[in-house]
């Protein structure tokens, strides 16, 4: 029986987390990479080519990809000949391990885990607990994956049960179609088919961390009908135009990736979870031999790429002195440099802010004529004035935009993926466009930030409001102040027909 100390478990999940919040995989880097290659809409190229940046940045400074740097997804599978010597119970040590990565002074992660989810929402500070899962597999070592995973993309995670005859592809293609870009696309699609509810969420959930080798199954062809299917989803997704960044464009998904389980004969569940442009996950084995290591990538790994071509074309915007003339000129697809003030505000900050409002209280802070950023940044280690710092789905706030707007004169909203009906709406009526940064690209965004403070709700953590002072931050005009939106021009003009049906 091998023996796995609880120590080297610890160490190495928590090393895990350290790495994988750098440290995109090679695999990723080279699917991405191509994506950025082959990408024709020059928007969507440009969202790429910020997110390859940003990897490499990350890579180097040893800083977070991403601001939400995930709810900690742990898979440990134990061979029935190994034994782990714990002093409480696995989820202790998976927490403790997730505490120690989340905390590490060198590279704090973001704490985004809220404790009594249908009440108070509290952040538990630490980003714990993890997710922890656990299966008793054969052998005689420990094997764990290890992945961050975002907010945005597992919000879009869906569950259907299918007629046993009915088509998984046409489901997950129709499904796909309404998720919008708040999953972060380009990413990889994860789907499990059969077993139960609970059965086809988890290998859904386990694919996420297979291998993308979509560019190999091109070249050699499907070699059974999991294949087949993979592909057939691969190329008619695409061919929906979404895009990256819900701009429009050739590459909405890197790679499809399916596990299947027996099932009733009555039934085919399947379960779909999207991995963002921040896909990160690592595996490890435990033989009894102390903690995993782990093996950086090489720089070489990630194409070169210059941004600055892009930003001597982008308009120039002084926050400070923003008017109606220079609002109104602003037009979908326009990418700007921003400088000047701006506020930081998301989910609870929102709900907090209208309950006031509708209590009559006045806000802590003035918005008129001002830009709201949708960001629940990183906390700043040395001389940065804040961690990495990239946008927050803005359909999520869609519901207070009115009212906001309304009440506070608020003149401009930068975040990303699309707006509904609702804010559409609203934002033509205030005359308040609507902008957005890339996701994925955290690292990046946060070097445009060259002053920030909290100014309230600091109890909220990383939902507080910031005032922050930027300088030449990227960003694109999504709606204009008419309400016409670049998330609906965008993936219509680049839909296609799919070239291949299984
Ligand atoms: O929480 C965040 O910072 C972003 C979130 O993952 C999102 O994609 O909306």
């Amino acid at each position: 029986m091998t023996v796995i100390r609880e120590a080297d478990l610890i160490d190495s999940i928590a090393d895990a987390l350290q790495y994988i919040s750098y440290f995109h995989a090679p695999d990723f880097i080279r699917a991405m990479a191509a994506a950025w290659a082959r990408e024709e809409n020059p928007g969507a190229k440009q969202a790429m080519a910020q997110i390859l940046v940003n990897s490499r940045m990350c890579a180097i400074g040893r800083r977070p990809i991403c601001q939400d740097t995930g709810t900690a997804n742990v898979m440990v599978q134990v061979g029935s000949q190994a034994r782990l010597e714990l002093s409480g119970s696995l989820q202790d040590a998976v927490d403790e391990a997730t505490r120690r990565a989340y905390r590490l002074d060198t590279n704090p992660l973001r704490a985004s885990v809220v404790v009594d989810p249908l009440g108070a929402r509290r952040n538990s500070g630490d980003n714990t607990p993890a997710m922890l899962s656990t299966e008793i597999v054969a052998g005689d070592k420990v094997t764990v994956h290890v992945s961050a995973k975002g907010g945005g993309s597992e919000n879009k995670a869906k569950f259907t049960v299918l007629n046993p005859s009915a088509s998984v592809a046409d489901w997950v293609v129709q499904t796909v179609e309404t998720l919008g870009a708040g999953w972060c696309p380009p990413g990889i699609l994860g789907i499990g088919v059969g077993g139960s509810a609970d059965k086809a969420m988890a290998l859904a959930k386990k694919a996420l961390n297979d291998p993308i080798d979509m560019a190999d199954l091109l070249r050699r062809g499907p070699r059974d009908r999991t294949e087949e299917l993979r592909l057939e989803i691969h190329d008619r997704v695409n061919a929906l135009g979404i895009g990256a960044q819900g701009l429009g464009g050739v590459t909405t998904v890197l790679d499809v990736k399916i596990r299947s389980f027996p099932t009733h004969a009555a039934s085919l569940p399947v379960g779909l979870i999207p991995n963002c442009a921040a896909t990160r996950h690592v595996a490890f084995t435990l033989d009894g031999r102390g903690p995993a290591r782990f093996t950086p990538p090489d720089l070489s790994d990630w194409p070169e790429i210059l941004l600055d071509q892009a930003n001597a074309q982008a308009r120039r915007i002084d926050l400070d002195t923003l008017n109606d003339a220079v609002i109104a000129s602003l037009q979908p697809g326009q990418t700007l440099l921003l400088s000047g003030t701006l506020y930081t505000g998301r989910d609870a900050a929102h709900k907090r802010m209208v309950e006031m409002l509708d209590r009559g209280e006045a806000l802590p802070v003035d918005l008129k004529g001002r830009a709201i950023y949708y960001v629940g940044p990183v906390d700043a280690v040395g001389d940065e004035a804040i961690g990495p710092a990239g946008p927050t789905t803005a359909t999520r706030m869609d519901k207070f935009t009115d009212r906001i707007l309304a009440a506070t004169g608020l003149k401009l909203m930068i975040g990303k993926a699309e707006r509904g009906p609702e804010a559409l709406e609203a934002i033509a009526r205030h005359k308040a466009p609507y902008l957005i940064a890339v996701g994925g690209a955290a690292y990046l965004v946060s070097k445009a930030i060259v002053e920030a403070e909290p100014v309230a709700f600091e109890d909220l953590g990383m939902e507080a409001i910031y005032r922050l002072k930027v300088a030449d931050m990227p960003v694109t005009v999504a709606v204009d102040s008419q309400g016409n939106s670049i998330h609906k021009t965008g993936p219509a003009l680049w839909r296609r027909t799919p070239s291949q049906t299984a």
